[in-house]
Order: structure tokens, then sequence, then C-alpha cells
């Protein structure tokens, strides 16, 4: 597969100054190499950079850096739409805001192409707050409801060329969400797998029901990983652990999946903070998480059931 890499090293969307570091530390464990040693015909944009940002203060004064934060969200929105033409992109954070960028320019090469998109979200938390309702003001929390058109982003964040519908939305992994992210999923009608569910009925029955939606409507998929789906145990580089994440084996089996179904058309890795990582271990893992999902198996064919 033809894919390309792209840096956004974005870290005003959060409170731990680190995540810039975040594309470097995928490019040392080896992301580039690690695909074409799979395969795949890789191309390294290097990274996106923004264009000055010009000030603007917002009613609710919690609100950080959002001439930042909108200054990023044009270029890497501006950058995804590009990079997404005949090519899988691969977004190396830098902090979840980026995703308002990416998932912004995907959907406009979704609508583009007259195909609806999708969008697997695995995180800890939704990020499912406006301008408004978000008491951290930390704008990692705001992507999703931006890029699913939610109220309240109109003259502050770039205007949205197309926008994701949240019935097409899957989060996967919560177990951190604010009152007004619960209300807000709720009525937008986005499918919510909380760690309950996952640890009710098994990460690979939650998937396998996603992805034979997205296969029905030919949709296009983006997936959106967030370091903090997975247990800080084992991924403990990020700034917002919350226990009882998702397990080595549950995260590798959900990649596994999304690389069988031949589904996925770019993919976010979002929220890696180095400098709190352990001798890289974080970053080594999410490399081996995008070689799951690309394509490496234990064996050479899926392994059948019995
Ligand atoms: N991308 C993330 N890690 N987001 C964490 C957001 C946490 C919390 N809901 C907030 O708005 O501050
Ligand atoms: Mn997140
Ligand atoms: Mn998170």
């Amino acid at each position: 597969m033809r894919c390309r890499i792209i840096g956004a090293p974005v870290q005003e969307g959060n409170s731990y100054p680190g995540c810039d570091m975040g594309p470097s530390s995928l490019r040392a464990a080896g992301i580039v190499s690690t695909l074409r040693q799979l395969g795949h015909d890789v191309e390294d944009l290097g990274v996106v950079v923004p264009g000055p940002a010009r000030p603007q203060a917002h009613g609710n004064a919690a609100v950080k850096a959002l001439p930042e934060i909108s200054a990023w969200t044009a270029a890497i929105s501006e950058a995804a739409f590009r990079a997404s033409d005949e090519a899988m992109p691969i977004f190396l954070g830098g902090d979840h805001s980026m995703a308002a960028g990416t998932l912004s320019g995907v959907v406009q090469r979704a609508a583009e192409l007259k195909r609806p998109l999708f969008v697997l979200w695995l995180d800890a938390h939704p990020d499912f707050h406006t301008l408004d309702t978000t008491e951290s003001g930390n704008l990692h929390g705001v992507p999703l409801a931006y890029a699913t058109g939610l109220p309240g982003f109109e003259g502050y964040f770039p205007e949205l060329a197309a926008t994701v519908d949240p019935k097409h939305v899957c989060t996967l992994g919560l177990r951190s969400v604010d009152p007004a992210e619960r209300r807000a999923l709720s009525e937008a009608g986005v499918t919510v797998h909380d760690m309950r569910a996952i640890d009710e009925h098994g990460i690979g029955t939650l998937l396998r029901a996603f992805l034979d939606r997205v296969a029905k409507a030919n949709g296009m998929l983006h997936v959106s990983l967030d370091v903090d789906f997975l247990d800080p145990s084992i991924a403990p580089a990020v700034g917002t652990t919350v226990p009882g994440g998702a397990t080595f084996r549950e995260a590798h089996l959900a990649m596994e999946m999304l690389s069988d179904s031949g589904l996925v058309t770019s993919l976010d890795i979002v929220e890696l903070n180095p400098f709190l990582d352990e001798r890289g271990r974080t970053a080594i893992l999410l490399v081996d998480l995008a070689a799951s999902l690309m394509g490496r198996r234990i064996m050479d064919r899926p392994t059948r059931s019995f």
C-alpha cells in the first residue's frame, strides 16, 4: 500500500509539554522502516508547519491556546486533504487537538469521493467538548465535537468543508467522560463502547459489528489512536493516563482485525509524550501496533478458527 507519514508536532492542546517530540520518537522507534519492511511504499513528508496565530479570545475564559490550535488545525487539515489523495496518510502527533485538522481534511476528501467517512476513536476520553463546555480548557478535549459539526466553533476554528456524521463515529475504550460530553454523545448518536462494554463483550465482537457497518456502507475509515487508550502499565508516555485501559493483546487484536478488514484509509497516532516515556517503550509499542494494523502477522495467514 502507498502510505504517507506526516508529523504534526502540536502540543499546545494539552497541559504537559513534550508531545511536540512525538513524531521524532515514533521515527526513532522505526515507524518508516517497519512499514517498508512490510512491503509498503512509504513516503515521509516530514512535519506540518502552522501559519501565524491570530490573537483571539473566547467567552469561556478556561479555553487555552485558541489562536495556536486554530492555526494548527488549518495547516493540518490542508496537509491531510492533500495527503489522502490516492494514499493512506499516517499522522504522527502531537496531542489529540491535531485530529481537528486530520478529520477535517479526510472528511473533505471523502465528500469529494462521495463516500461516507467513518471514525474509530480509540481513547480513554471521547474528546467531545465544545469551546463552551470544556472546563480544563485543553483543546485536545474538543476535536471530535468540532469535526462532527457541534455548534460553537464558528469564527474560532477554520470553517469545515464537510462534517463527520456523528452516527458514523465509534468510540472504543472510554473510561473518563465529563458530564457535558456524556449528554452530547447521546444526543449526537455516537456509538460508545466504554471499558465495561469491552470487558463484557470482548473487543473483537464490538469492533466486528462496527467494521461490518463500514463495509456495508462502502465507507472510508479513519482510525484515531490515543496513547491513553492503552493501559498505563504498558504505555506510560502520555500526560492523561487513566487506569484500566486496553491490554497489549486487546490492542493488537483490534489492529489485526482492522488490517484484515482492508477498510482503514487514514490513521492518527496521538498524545505520545516522549518526555514521560521509559526508554522508548511506548513509542516502540505504538510502532508495533501500527505494524499490526498494516499487516504484520504471527502466521502468514490469519489463524483459522477451530
Ligand atoms: N486527548 C485527550 N487526552 N483528552 C483528554 C481530555 C480530558 C478532559 N475531558 C478534558 O477535556 O480536559
Ligand atoms: Mn484523546
Ligand atoms: Mn485520551
